[in-house]
């Protein structure tokens, strides 16, 4: 994995024109020799947190950099005071570009979409088998998202103690989506974090589900608190199951090279911003079975060619019925 440390790319922002096209102004030029590269670890009302060599420094992003944001996961290159002391606040004067974005709207009919995590690998998708109830459509707009933003999933069903995984299996199990079955003993035991932690190594895995999952139980017991305490998140973490902040927060895997990325638990994953055309690629099982379709299928059209495809056993109806939902409403309610 990339290592965080002093800044030596030729192409600093002394020689990039601003958002006007104009060169920055000479007295607002950061030194070259000053900067350093940095990973956001979480965003708190305009103040970041980044991880610089093994320091955790605030800092603020330079005007220069215009209306983009930096969001939890991004490099970024730093000038000003990088000592990490308290009441110090460097300047974040580069966004480095991302490998992947997990992007999500409040809703589908939200215009603005945030990107909750940048430069994640893999994203855990989080749901309990029950208490809450499992939502395969929520599961589907989180795999839809992940394969839209290059991120590949990973499925998380937790307490296997309450209700069994039969259902969910059923529906997941063949697609080859790596999954993790956990339960209260296996928490308790270590086991849990152990078969979560084998998929995390040397990658970075955002965490989202819904809330009340299980999610901050389980990052808990893959993040013990001395780790925490490293990139200055003593508190970070609360037993409730909070953070105080309403962005993500990484975290440095215990006993294994790699980064916990926990969100906020949602009750929701709009995909305002996904062209329908694109969320077929999240429904593998039906992918294959689009090759009869009519041009520009709309997939719920009488020569659809899915139909027969789940009617020759290809598939579940439950996935098709899904696809379709997913397609057609393109709107988040409690009950989807
Ligand atoms: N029975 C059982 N309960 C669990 C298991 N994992 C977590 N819980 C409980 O589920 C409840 C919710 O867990 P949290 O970790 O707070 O859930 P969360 O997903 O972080 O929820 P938010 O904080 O709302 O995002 C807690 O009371 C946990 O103790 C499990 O495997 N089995
Ligand atoms: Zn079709």
């Amino acid at each position: 994995m990339r290592r965080y440390g002093k800044h030596t790319d030729e192409d600093d922002i002394r020689s990039r024109p601003n958002r006007k096209g104009n060169r920055p102004r000479t007295n607002i030029r950061p030194k070259h020799e000053d900067a350093a590269w940095g990973m956001v670890l979480t965003v708190d009302r305009g103040r970041l947190t980044c991880l610089v060599e093994d320091r955790a420094v605030m800092a603020m992003k330079a005007r220069e950099l215009g209306r983009k944001a930096a969001v939890v996961g991004d490099r970024v290159a730093l000038v000003g005071d990088l000592s990490g002391r308290k009441d110090t606040l460097a300047r974040i004067v580069r966004i480095e570009e991302r490998s992947s974005v997990l992007r999500r709207t409040a809703d589908d009919d939200d215009p603005y979409e945030r990107v909750v995590v940048a430069n994640a690998d893999q994203l855990a998708i989080v749901t309990a088998l029950a208490d809450p109830e499992p939502r395969p459509r929520l599961i589907d707009r989180c795999l839809v998202a992940a394969y839209d933003g290059g991120l590949e999933p990973l499925l998380v069903m937790t307490k296997s103690d309450l209700a069994p995984p039969d259902k969910l299996l059923e529906l997941y199990g063949d697609l080859d989506i790596p999954y993790v079955v956990t339960s209260r003993e296996e928490l308790d035991s270590g086991g849990a974090a152990d078969r979560v932690r084998e998929h995390l190594a040397g990658r970075v895995t955002a965490f989202v589900g819904h809330s009340g999952v299980g999610k901050t139980t389980l990052v808990n017991a893959l993040v013990p608190q001395e780790r925490r305490r490293l990139t200055g998140h003593v508190n970070a973490v609360t037993g409730r199951g909070r953070h105080t902040t309403t962005s993500a927060l990484a975290l440095p895997l215990a006993g294994a090279d790699g980064w916990v990325v926990d969100t906020p638990g949602v009750r929701s994953f709009g995909l305002a911003h996904i062209d329908p055309s694109r969320v077929i690629h999240a429904f593998p099982d039906l992918e294959p079975g689009t090759e009869g379709c009519p041009r520009a299928c709309s997939h719920d059209e009488p020569d659809c060619a899915l139909d027969a495809w789940v009617e020759q056993g290809h598939a579940d109806p439950a996935r098709l019925y899904s696809l379709r939902r997913l397609l057609a409403t393109r709107e988040r309610t409690e009950g989807d």
